[in-house]
């Protein structure tokens, strides 16, 4: 490809070669693409823009909510409801789906997001993101309703994130490997500047939040002792830790240069699965990681596979590296 290519531009390469990006998806993508310009818009003038500090509010997952989460599901659902072609939406920060009304241009696909990722990030000025999914109405469904967007992770069409960081870089997948784009702000545009993007099978960084430590299950306790013991331990080598507490930042780091993510269940509110939501979160995260050569599971199975048995559901997720994540869930398997 030459030097300088778009999103827009490869979307269309991309059509041309492969034909399995259908023109609506493509159009779809840009317009996510789009919203996001804007959100890193908001997110650059910061205190100067009047979009820091919390709302008065609490989301359906009972978090109080900053003005950018408000801000930015916004403008993905305004953006996406006359431009997306899309039959339906879903949010962290909606409660129920969001049908788009029709007399808005309608289309085949489900577009799923977590608009603002990383929210305590928001007001100490450190990366933050969109993350997104998108989804194909199932075959001869009339109307859309809730059970529609219930489908599997390896069902997802494309899936992405957008983070607000030093740069601001689109991550997309549409099953043919992983693209990163970053912004041109003079040019106004996304510009390609890595594809098929690929994640060593080994690595020796992990990130997990260690405070919870002693609320880890067993295997989870097993694998990060032995990382912690470095060279002298079972593991002969020295590994270091990272922690963003922006998802969204700590997979982008993973995808740049290898690294295994964990944010296990534990036993603080043993009913949750976990903390981070499949459908928003976790299963674009994990098809992206999984097209870069990655594996991502719940320490039990592949976070792909799992069927969703509802929208806000969450999820345990161990992801990166392919070797040590199958070590870590081969713990949790009886290994
Ligand atoms: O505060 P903790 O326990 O470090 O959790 C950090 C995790 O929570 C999240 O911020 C949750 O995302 P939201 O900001 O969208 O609620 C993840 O991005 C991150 O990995
Ligand atoms: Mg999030
Ligand atoms: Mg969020």
């Amino acid at each position: 490809m030459p030097s300088k290519v778009s999103l827009t531009r490869y979307l269309v390469e991309q059509q041309r070669i492969d034909g399995h990006i259908p023109s609506q998806l493509r159009l779809l993508l840009e317009v996510v693409a789009r919203a996001c310009k804007s959100i890193s818009q908001a997110v650059n003038k910061g205190a100067l823009g009047s979009v820091m500090g919390s709302a008065e509010s609490e989301n359906v997952q009972g978090e109080i909510q900053k003005k950018l989460d408000i801000i930015a599901n916004e403008v993905l659902i305004e953006a996406n409801e006359w431009g997306g072609h899309l039959a339906g939406m879903a949010s962290e920060e909606m409660e129920g789906i969001y049908v788009v009304p029709n007399r808005y241009p309608q289309g085949e696909y489900l577009l799923l997001f977590d608009p603002l990722d990383g929210s305590s990030n928001i007001d100490i000025n450190v990366s933050i993101g969109t993350i997104f999914s998108v989804l194909k109405m199932p075959e001869g469904d009339r109307g859309v309703d809730e059970s529609d967007f219930l489908q599997a992770g390896r069902q997802q069409v494309a899936a992405g994130y957008c983070i607000y960081g030093p740069q601001t870089t689109l991550v997309l997948t549409v099953g043919d490997g992983v693209a990163m784009f970053t912004l041109d702000r003079e040019q106004g545009s996304f510009v390609l500047i890595e594809e098929n993007v690929q994640i060593p099978e080994d690595t020796k960084e992990f990130a997990i939040n260690m405070s919870n430590m002693r609320h880890w299950d067993e295997p989870v306790k097993r694998y990060v002792d032995e990382l912690l013991a470095g060279k002298d331990g079972p593991r002969g080598k020295d590994f270091n830790m990272r922690w963003v507490a922006a998802m969204v930042a700590d997979v982008h780091r993973i995808l740049c240069r290898g690294g295994i993510f964990m944010y296990p269940w534990d036993k603080r509110e043993p009913e949750k699965a976990g903390k981070l939501r499949l459908m928003y979160e976790a299963n674009p995260m994990s098809w992206l990681i999984e097209q870069a050569g990655g594996a991502a599971t719940n320490g039990k199975q592949r976070i792909l596979d799992i069927q969703p048995g509802k929208l806000h559901e969450r999820v345990s997720v161990i992801l990166g590296s392919k070797n040590e994540v199958e070590r870590v869930t081969g713990y949790h398997l009886g290994a």
